[in-house]
């Protein structure tokens, strides 16, 4: 039997009060790593957010792993096998850093039982289990947005949402985060990546989604936006040369994979 895919939006629409920023769209998200590239104020958060449950849409369906959220229990059941990491993560300064992800794993509903041993596990995956000890605010930016990391995958959800987690990482920490979401992925994880990073794209994801004015405008292999490159395109890769011509051309794609 063909297993239900980890999100399936139809005909969503989303925006903030009267102001729409995304109309009809629908979009599959399977197992794997799935890239979000898209322009400043193209949607990508609004989206990430109406998937993390946060906003409820104005319109259409949101369904995860087969089951549509009608109701807020749908949601808060939904919420429980998503991670996600905003692109502004808002932590209490005084707690430590096993405290911060620990919270997040109540916050998810992770059994207390299995809540302690998840947050050393997420804390060693994101390179930090020797700054477990230590309060938040003394952390770095990078170490920060590791931390925000670390609480996203804490308890192993199902689908792992973040926003730009790679700002403010050093090249090193970039790496070992690519590695960490392509060996979820093996794991069975769905993960979405936002990002303005077109090279982590390439190095980590299955699938790309380019959205543009709130719709997908390309969707597929990351070898296949190459493939889109227009040879005057702006740009220092064939990635970014592919990115750059399907922004400029906007023929909106429906999503269809699943
Ligand atoms: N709380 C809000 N109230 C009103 N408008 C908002 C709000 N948040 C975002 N917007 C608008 O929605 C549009 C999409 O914003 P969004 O943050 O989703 O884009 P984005 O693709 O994530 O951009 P970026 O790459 O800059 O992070 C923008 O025009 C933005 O001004």
């Amino acid at each position: 039997m063909l297993q239900a895919p980890a999100v399936r939006l139809t005909s969503l629409t989303q925006g903030y009060g009267d102001r729409r920023i995304i109309e009809d769209l629908d979009l599959c998200l399977q197992p794997g790593v799935t890239g979000l590239l898209g322009p400043n104020g193209a949607g990508k958060t609004t989206l990430l957010r109406t998937l993390a449950t946060i906003a409820p849409p104005q319109d259409g369906t949101l369904e995860f792993f087969g089951t549509v959220v009608r109701s807020e229990r749908d949601a808060r059941r939904a919420r429980r096998r998503i991670g996600y990491l905003p692109q502004d993560f808002g932590y209490y300064p005084a707690f430590s850093v096993t405290e911060f992800v620990r919270y997040c794993a109540w916050l998810r509903e992770v059994p207390d039982k299995e809540a302690g041993p998840a947050t050393e596990k997420a804390l060693a995956a994101v390179g930090l289990a020797d700054r477990a000890p230590d309060r938040m605010k003394s952390l770095s930016g990078g170490m920060l947005r590791r931390a925000g990391i670390a609480a996203a995958i804490v308890g192993s959800p199902a689908l792992i949402l973040l926003d730009e987690p790679t700002v403010g990482l050093d090249p090193a920490q970039r790496l070992d985060f690519r590695d960490l979401i392509r060996s979820l992925a093996r794991e069975g994880t769905a993960v979405l990546l936002s990002t303005h990073l077109v090279e982590d794209v390439g190095a980590a994801c299955d699938t790309v989604l380019v959205l543009k004015d709130g719709q997908v405008v390309h969707s597929g292999p990351p070898q296949q936006l190459a493939r889109q490159a227009a040879p005057a395109a702006p740009g220092d890769s064939p990635l970014e040369r592919g990115y750059m011509t399907v922004l400029g051309t906007h023929r909106p794609a429906r999503e269809t994979a699943c």
